[in-house]
């Protein structure tokens, strides 16, 4: 018996991994796909045509990055869904609006008519019944100090040249958007509680934990 039955985990199950950058999502996608022998859907960082320059520029580029992302993710929401689902996926498509553009918004690095014009867009899109949510939400969690430490361990320098004031800011708006998320059922995990890089490190606990949330919710 392999894992995923083991658990009694649906192999139609699409689950989110979302969480602030940094904080391992990208590690927790790949380690629960090969457990549950998932498919995989992952952000495109290397060659997004605008993620750099944003960094460069928030004021010049937030819009178009968050529509070449919202573009990407829904794209990949469609492509899960078409597959019969059992898929990770390395962030969730409502981070896109509930953190990054309302955060550029609210600072001040989009306008106002940007922002109006990408959220009717994205609620047009993703906020309506039509649209597949996913079974379940992982949320990653951790302190700011051991987040900044794993951002400066990956070494992306477009990230490491950012000042450490929006690093913060994110994570303080990240406790505050899951605490008003619904849109899916939520599995919170912090990153102080498992290490899946430790030698001889079992993920069976997380997959007991997705579990219980996925066989109450059916
Ligand atoms: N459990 C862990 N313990 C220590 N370092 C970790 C752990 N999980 C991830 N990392 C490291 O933290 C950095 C960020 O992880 P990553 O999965 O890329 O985050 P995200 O996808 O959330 O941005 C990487 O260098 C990764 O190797
Ligand atoms: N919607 C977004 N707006 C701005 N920046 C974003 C958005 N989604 C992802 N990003 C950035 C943040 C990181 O630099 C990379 C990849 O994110 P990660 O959390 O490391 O997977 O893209």
């Amino acid at each position: 018996m392999n894992l995923r039955e083991k658990y009694n985990i649906p192999k139609n199950a699409v689950i989110t991994i979302a969480g602030t950058v940094g904080v391992g999502k990208s590690t927790m996608t790949t380690a629960l796909a090969e457990a549950l022998q998932f498919k995989t859907s992952f952000e495109r960082v290397h060659d997004n045509p605008y993620l750099d320059k944003f960094y460069k520029d928030f004021e010049r580029w937030s819009f178009h990055l968050q529509i070449y992302f919202l573009a990407e993710r829904f794209k990949e929401q469609k492509r899960m869904f078409e597959y019969g689902g059992g898929f990770i996926q390395d962030r969730s498509i409502y981070e896109d609006t509930g953190i990054f553009a309302k955060m550029h918004f609210d600072k001040g690095t989009m306008s106002k008519v940007d922002y109006e014009t990408y959220t009717s867009l994205f609620e047009a899109m993703v906020m309506t019944p039509y649209f597949p949510h996913p079974d379940l939400l992982i949320y990653l969690e951790g302190s700011l100090d051991d987040i900044l430490q794993r951002i400066q361990k990956r070494g992306r320098s477009m990230e490491q040249e950012t000042p450490i004031d929006y690093w913060q800011e994110m994570h303080g708006r990240y406790e505050d958007w899951i605490g008003h998320f619904s849109a899916c059922p939520i599995l919170r995990l912090n990153i102080k509680d498992y290490d899946l890089q430790e030698e001889g490190a079992t993920i069976e606990p997380i997959l007991e934990q997705i579990s219980r949330i996925l066989n109450i919710n059916k």
